[in-house]
């Protein structure tokens, strides 16, 4: 390759000419041609902005990936500028250009004045598109797969995110930075066992690396986004990641209701349904779906989707205003705990791509956490009171790991039973705080949406400026590398300092600031071996989601925390080939799956990984235990932890109790019938055949359940008149030592 062909960034070179978006005007790779005006949006690892290419006068997008920031690999990276320069489809964003302008990958490409359909959303429509905008969207949508399916390409990230919307109503689909290409071999084509993708729009056999995958991943994601246009957000997206995993893989595939989704098609319930079908072979290739009598009456985009934004203010002062209140959001969760509670959650939400899990760990995580809908004030009689075990659970399980990075992490696991004191948040359990606000649809969020049919625009609360830098000052949580080193644009930078990025309110009052600088301001380097970053936005793709807590790290345990901590070293990201990757943690210490000698087993009935009792330290307990001449010094450790495992072991029983007690309330809530069997053509229509399978299945698991609950029970009794014992010995022991001192 020539030398101005391309630039090379640790040994890769970029390919920077392209044709996509299908121009064919030819643009400079010189970023000095390039002018960048206001920020348009961002995601995990790029920010994007408007810009104006000088030599044609031209307004284009400029995508400025940050290489330090980025999730993928310097291949992947490569391979979405390749992919996106030789895209030729009216309907894909193609990129013109792209080459390296310090650490950033900068991408040339069409300008989408409207954003995209998440943007959209989040301002002005926060229930949804109404139908016919909805047809035209997805079927601008659907012919972009058929296209890139067509090419051996998977995208891998289809969500309302990327789509983007251009003024005269155009749609085009974005994003490639995770998709595969299906004729790939070797290393390249194991990278489709891996899991990547965004939580929420993720097909199950994605989320189940030994079954693999190819494109009929991306039609069950754009189901997925089918119900995020018609709902405003997708499925499951109030629950934290590893909760949505779960769900995912678990649960029947969610779809529209029919009664509750009545203001929508039967073409277009049916359509969804068809894209929602677990099993991937029986779902639709995009070519067919295309000739779904839905798509079929589907209106031109320029008559549906064009009157969408018609009275929305430009899109900068749209992104504008959803950072305000992103860093209103923010900075009103000053506790460090919430600002990392606030990154997990605002990835998850905001759907960052490319998100790479242990999934075994995290369907442990995610057994481990209740719905909000199914935290009860549970109380269980103990010893002298009655001990709140919302608490308990929160107690024993605070910390946790968060599954929301996006960057390699050290997943930190702690067992600390410290009664109150370990209690982070109110209302978390399992390191996820389940709050009554803890949802993507909060109050605070349509107050402060831009609602088209409003005539204002509604912006966040005042906040001052010290509460907005506060949640990102933390020394702690904010890791980042500052570049100082700018862009190869010396004539563009102004000397000034340069703000933090995530100061949206003051960058606000400073209009004069320069795009580039923003492009520099606070870098954070993927961190390798720390805890998470705080994020500088609350949110990216979403904006406006509220702040939830989440899986995040807990960095800065408590003391008494920190001494039962247990780090495992390593990233999240796990192939077919690497899903077990914590042999070396003492099991004893850490509740979690492994494949041989775990202290854990799965109960088949509720998915939650229990103890197993034979293993628990209490059986191995030291044969000087047992010895009453031991000195009280050496006992009192393992009664100490003893009395520990106890309690987990009472923490998981109420948490088996909590399924059964959902799985009832349930029933009661279906007038002592079934959950509602899901609109799934997998059922043929036979309903009645489906409801008895599921009453059947429903009324052996009430059964595993309880003869679980009864087996633990015992196992718990047992193990509280054995700590009685042990506690009479021990003041037996340290009786006899006072005794033997004082003779
Ligand atoms: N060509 C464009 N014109 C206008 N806005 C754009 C354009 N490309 C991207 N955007 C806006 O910028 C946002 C971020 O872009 P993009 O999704 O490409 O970044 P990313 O870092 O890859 O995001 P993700 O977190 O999904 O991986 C988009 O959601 C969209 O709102």
């Amino acid at each position: 390759m020539k030398e101005e062909d391309g630039f090379a960034i640790r040994g890769f070179w970029f390919s920077v000419a392209g044709m996509g978006g299908g121009g064919h005007k030819n643009y400079s790779v010189n970023p000095n041609d390039y002018k960048l005006l206001e920020e348009v949006g961002y995601g995990a690892s790029a920010t994007v902005y408007r810009a104006i290419y000088l030599p044609l006068n031209e307004v284009v997008a400029v995508k400025c990936l940050d290489l330090d920031r980025c999730n993928s690999n310097l291949d992947d990276i490569r391979r979405e500028a390749q992919t996106m320069s030789l895209i030729d489809h009216p309907n894909v964003i193609g990129a013109y250009c792209s080459f390296v302008v310090d650490s950033y990958l900068w991408v040339i490409m069409p300008f989408m004045a409207e954003g995209s359909c998440l943007h959209l959303m989040k301002i002005a429509y926060p229930e949804g598109f109404e139908e016919s905008a909805i047809g035209s969207i997805l079927k601008e949508t659907l012919k972009a797969l058929e296209y890139l399916h067509r090419h051996g390409h998977i995208h891998r990230d289809v969500k309302a995110g990327n789509i983007l919307l251009d003024s005269n109503g155009e749609v085009k689909l974005a994003d490639f930075g995770v998709s595969a290409c299906m004729f790939d071999k070797g290393d390249r084509q194991r990278s489709r066992n891996t899991f990547v993708g965004t939580p929420c729009w993720m097909a199950p056999e994605v989320l189940q690396p030994q079954s693999g995958y190819d494109f009929k991943a991306d039609i069950w994601s754009f189901g997925i986004t089918a119900l995020e246009l018609a709902h405003g957000h997708a499925p499951f997206s109030k629950y934290p990641p590893m909760k949505v995993l779960l769900m995912t893989i678990q649960n029947a595939p969610p779809g529209l209701d029919y009664d509750r989704d009545k203001k929508f098609s039967k073409s277009f319930k049916e359509m969804v349904a068809m894209c929602l079908v677990k099993d991937q072979t029986k779902r639709p290739t995009a070519e067919k779906l295309l000739k779904h009598s839905f798509f079929k009456n589907a209106k031109p985009p320029e008559l549906s989707v064009k009157k969408l934004f018609a009275d929305l203010p430009s899109l900068w002062n749209r992104v504008k205003a959803l950072q305000l209140k992103d860093a209103a959001q923010l900075a009103l969760k000053k506790m460090p705990s919430a600002e990392q509670e606030a990154l997990s959650q605002s990835q998850y939400q905001r759907g960052v791509s490319a998100w790479n899990f242990d999934i075994e760990d995290l369907k442990f995580q995610a057994s481990l956490v209740q719905d909000e809908d199914e935290i009860q004030e549970i109380k269980e009689e103990h010893g002298s009171g009655k001990v709140h075990m919302k608490k308990r659970w929160q107690d024993a399980y605070g910390s946790k790991a968060d599954l929301g990075s996006s960057v390699s992490t050290d997943l930190i696991i702690s067992e600390h039973i410290n009664g109150d004191e370990g209690l982070q948040d109110k209302g978390q359990v399992g390191g996820v705080k389940i709050s009554e606000s803890d949802t993507m649809e909060s109050d605070s969020q349509g107050k402060s949406s831009l609602r088209k049919n409003g005539s204002k625009t509604e912006l966040p609360p005042p906040i001052s400026e010290k509460d907005s830098l506060l949640a990102k000052s933390r020394p702690q949580t904010v890791k980042g590398r500052q570049t100082q080193s700018g862009p190869l644009m010396p004539g563009m930078v102004v000397g000034q300092s340069i703000p933090e990025r995530a100061r949206t309110s003051e960058r606000s009052e400073n209009e004069t600031q320069q795009p580039v600088e923003k492009a520099q301001q606070v870098r954070r380097a993927p961190s390798f071996s720390g805890p998470l970053n705080l994020p500088n936005r609350a949110s990216a793709n979403s904006l406006s989601a509220p702040i939830k807590s989440s899986g995040g790290f807990r960095e800065s345990l408590d003391d008494k925390s920190k001494t039962n901590l247990v780090q495992i070293k390593g990233r999240f990201s796990v192939t077919s080939e690497n899903v077990d990757l914590v042999k070396d943690i003492p099991l004893c210490t850490v509740p979690r799956r492994s494949s041989q000698g775990s202290s854990l087993r799965k109960s088949a009935s509720v998915g939650d990984w229990i103890f197993e009792s034979k293993q628990l330290p209490t059986n191995h307990l030291p044969k000087e235990i047992g010895n009453s001449s031991m000195p009280a010094s050496i006992l009192m450790p393992h009664l100490q932890n003893l009395f520990q495992q106890t309690s987990i072991q009472q923490d998981l029983i109420m948490n088996l109790l909590n399924s059964l007690q959902s799985a009832e309330a349930a029933d009661a809530s279906q007038n002592g019938k079934l959950p509602p069997v899901p609109c799934n053509p997998e059922n043929n229509g036979n309903v009645d055949g489906a409801v008895t399978e599921r009453e059947r299945l429903l009324l052996t698991k009430i059964c595993e359940l309880q003869a679980r609950m009864n087996d633990l029970t015992d196992e718990l009794t047992a193990e509280k008149s054995k700590y009685i014992q042990l506690q009479q010995r021990i003041n037996m022991v340290s009786g006899q030592e006072d005794g033997d001192r004082r003779s």
